[in-house]
């Protein structure tokens, strides 16, 4: 079995009239492609909670705020079409720049307040880029459902609310985060780590999750994160970009562990930078 692969606007909107006469729903799981069983994960859910999954492959340079981190991003359009395969994806969408930015392309999506914090402080454009790209998409798909990983949770808030901010009628749905065996989480990413950063990489997890259990047992917000970012440092990551309690609805900085909450990070290591986050 192989998945259809369309390229363009008009070949997509053909499926599409075809799923709709027939009275089928579409749901979509958009992804920059290097697919890994994080991104196989929301695609079976897609396929429990639609009539046909259209998944779409994107390297979306809006979102990149490095021209070398968009340069370097992993593409492998063929062993994702190859991974999608058995899971019988109803179409895998890969559009030409020019069906998502046509020439004279004039509009920003941007969501306040969400994105003033964690990746969003320090990744300036970048959610700017996510919620223009995902409006797009949306469109396109013409979606009813999207998923999306919890790996990139305040990505999940920001797309959430602009889905319900511009009456877009897709219900968007998180999915957990998938980890390798050693708690890494899966990151298109991670292929970029060397051996020696790869091996020391878990670290990142396990001080999140041994912060949160400190925090439920009602240790102090400041000194667990300072302690869990130190602790990060010393296990061979250059710098630890952000580490903090947050709400999870609003992503409002908390000041004690309060249900519910979550912890979130974002570190380098071996040139590569990986985000994490784990509930409280
Ligand atoms: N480990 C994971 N578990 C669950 N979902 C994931 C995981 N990794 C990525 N996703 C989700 O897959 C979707 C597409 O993400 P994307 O293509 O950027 O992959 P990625 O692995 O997050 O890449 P990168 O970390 O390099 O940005 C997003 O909704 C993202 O949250
Ligand atoms: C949602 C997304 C596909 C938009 O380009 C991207 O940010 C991602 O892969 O998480
Ligand atoms: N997974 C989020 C996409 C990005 O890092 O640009």
């Amino acid at each position: 079995m192989s998945v259809p692969i369309l390229r363009t606007r008009a070949a997509l909107a053909e499926r599409l009239d075809a799923w709709e006469a027939a009275g089928e729903r579409v749901g979509v799981v958009p992804t920059m492609g290097a697919l890994h069983e994080g991104h196989l994960s929301l695609v079976r859910a897609a396929q429990a909670g639609s009539d046909r999954v259209v998944t779409t492959l994107f390297v979306n340079p809006r979102q990149f705020n490095s021209r070398a981190d968009y340069d370097a991003y992993p593409r492998t359009e063929m062993s994702d079409a190859e991974k999608l395969a058995p899971l019988g994806v109803d179409a895998l969408y890969v559009p030409e720049p020019e069906e998502v930015y046509p020439e004279g392309f004039a509009t920003t999506v941007s969501v306040t307040g969400l994105t003033d914090v964690l990746c969003g402080a320090h990744r300036p454009g970048h959610f700017d880029g996510v919620a223009t790209v995902v409006t797009k998409l949306f469109r396109q798909t013409r979606a009813r459902r999207a998923w999306f990983g919890e790996k990139d949770f305040q990505q999940l808030q920001v797309v959430r609310r602009l889905s319900a901010d511009l009456d877009l009628g897709v219900e968007v749905v998180g999915c957990p985060t998938v980890r390798e065996a050693d708690g890494l989480a899966m990151s298109s990413r991670n292929v970029r780590l060397h051996p020696a950063a790869r091996a020391a990489a878990p670290a990142l997890y396990a001080a999140l999750e041994d912060a949160a259990r400190a925090l439920r047992g009602g240790a102090a917000a400041a000194e667990t994160c300072a302690a869990a970012a130190e602790r990060i440092r010393a296990a061979g990551y250059a710098e630890v970009e952000y580490l903090e309690l947050r709400a999870v609805s609003d992503l409002r900085a908390l000041a004690r562990a309060e249900a519910p909450a979550r912890l979130f990070a974002a570190a380098w290591i071996g040139g590569v930078r990986l985000i994490d986050n784990v509930g409280v």
